[in-house]
């Protein structure tokens, strides 16, 4: 990607930190560590920060986002014809708007049930992963209704697993005081990763206003970390650092990408790294309401898991005589089936 595409008043968008990956290279150099060594502090003082010069090309990016829109534009029936399977853990195919619901941290069936009665996330949500996974097969809608849909999806993965092994994990590693070089990349060996198109489809202002709708609840992400590309709508906030309820513009900005770190990987730092609460809400009104119509929004977040075959331990340099480990070790394909079945 070119580096002119990241507008120069960016910083002047967003309160979150802005990490230029343009110069990291192989991840080798000084300059890489440096780069590493401000990702690290943006991950471990907000769980947050957009990524920008990933590169990730662009037309990757904005063909995924045509072909989200065609998917979500088809008929209902033929979007069913790749049904999310009842089981919360088999994430993949999709599902129509109120079935899932993101809740933070429930487990008991009664106040889940609860929940979902309650407020509507008014989304609706396409999943796939790897395609070469014996563990969970993709579920795909039959390919005449959507020619090349699972071409253009599978290669996208692949765009975005490419990121994860040559920037995400090395820079994670590399900034993180005491973690050796390239610690993360042998739990992330099976690309047990995850790319989700999602529509928040419009509705009337007042729907929203009135608390009948709402786009995405509060919650932290499970996997070890995420990276959303979305489009131009707005909407999604993240919970201040310094100031607990509190929520901050996370804009879209050309040119970036949203990254952030997902619960799992906040265990393993023994919470050294911070799994951030963030949500969709209506976005601003100048961009989002036309005609008393909040527009629809479109985001394809990727989280990327642990392989679920590892058990992880307190990950060195993140414990201590001052810091005790706070978590046993823990199976990782454990800790995520016990998340996601939460959600539906
Ligand atoms: O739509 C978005 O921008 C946020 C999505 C998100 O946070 C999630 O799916 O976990
Ligand atoms: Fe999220």
């Amino acid at each position: 990607m070119d580096k002119t595409c990241v507008p120069l008043n960016a910083e002047a968008e967003t309160s979150l930190p802005i990490i230029d990956f343009a110069n990291f290279g192989d991840g080798t150099s000084v300059e890489a560590k440096e780069i590493a060594e401000k990702f690290y502090a943006a991950c471990r003082d907000v769980g947050f920060a957009y990524i920008a010069n990933t590169g990730i090309p662009q037309h990757a990016i904005d063909g995924m986002f045509e072909l989200c829109a065609k998917f979500f534009d088809l008929p209902t029936e033929i979007k069913q014809k790749a049904p999310h399977p009842p089981e919360g853990w088999k994430h993949r195919g999709y599902s129509g708007v109120g079935v899932e619901q993101v809740s933070q941290m429930v487990f008991d069936p009664n106040e889940l049930a609860d929940i979902r009665s309650k407020a509507l996330d008014f989304k609706e949500s396409f999943d796939f992963g790897n395609e070469d996974s014996t563990r969970l097969q993709n579920i795909w809608p039959p390919e005449e209704d959507l020619p090349g849909f699972r071409e253009q999806a599978v290669a996208f993965f692949k765009v975005c697993r490419e990121f994860q092994t040559s920037k995400i994990l090395p820079a994670l590693a590399l900034g993180m005081p005491g973690v050796p070089a390239g610690f993360f990349d042998q739990y992330h060996q099976q690309a047990d990763n995850q790319v989700r198109l999602l529509h928040y489809p419009g509705a009337p202002a007042e729907a929203f206003l009135s608390g009948e709708k709402g786009r995405i609840n509060a919650h932290t992400d499970f996997g070890t970390c995420t990276v959303l590309f979305q489009d131009d709508c707005g909407g999604l906030e993240v919970e201040s650092p310094h100031e607990p309820g509190k929520f901050i513009p996370a804009p879209p900005i050309p040119g970036t990408v949203v990254f952030n770190i997902g619960d799992f990987l906040m265990r393993w730092s023994n919470d050294t790294l911070k799994s951030t609460l963030h949500r969709v809400r209506v976005p601003p009104q100048k961009d989002g309401v036309a005609g008393g119509m909040i527009r629809e929004r479109f985001s394809i977040p990727y989280f990327m898991g642990a392989d679920r075959d590892k058990v992880v331990d307190c990950l060195p340099g993140c414990f201590g005589p001052n810091k005790p480990k706070r978590y046993e070790p823990i199976n990782a394909g454990q800790y995520i089936n016990m998340r996601l079945n939460a959600t539906y």
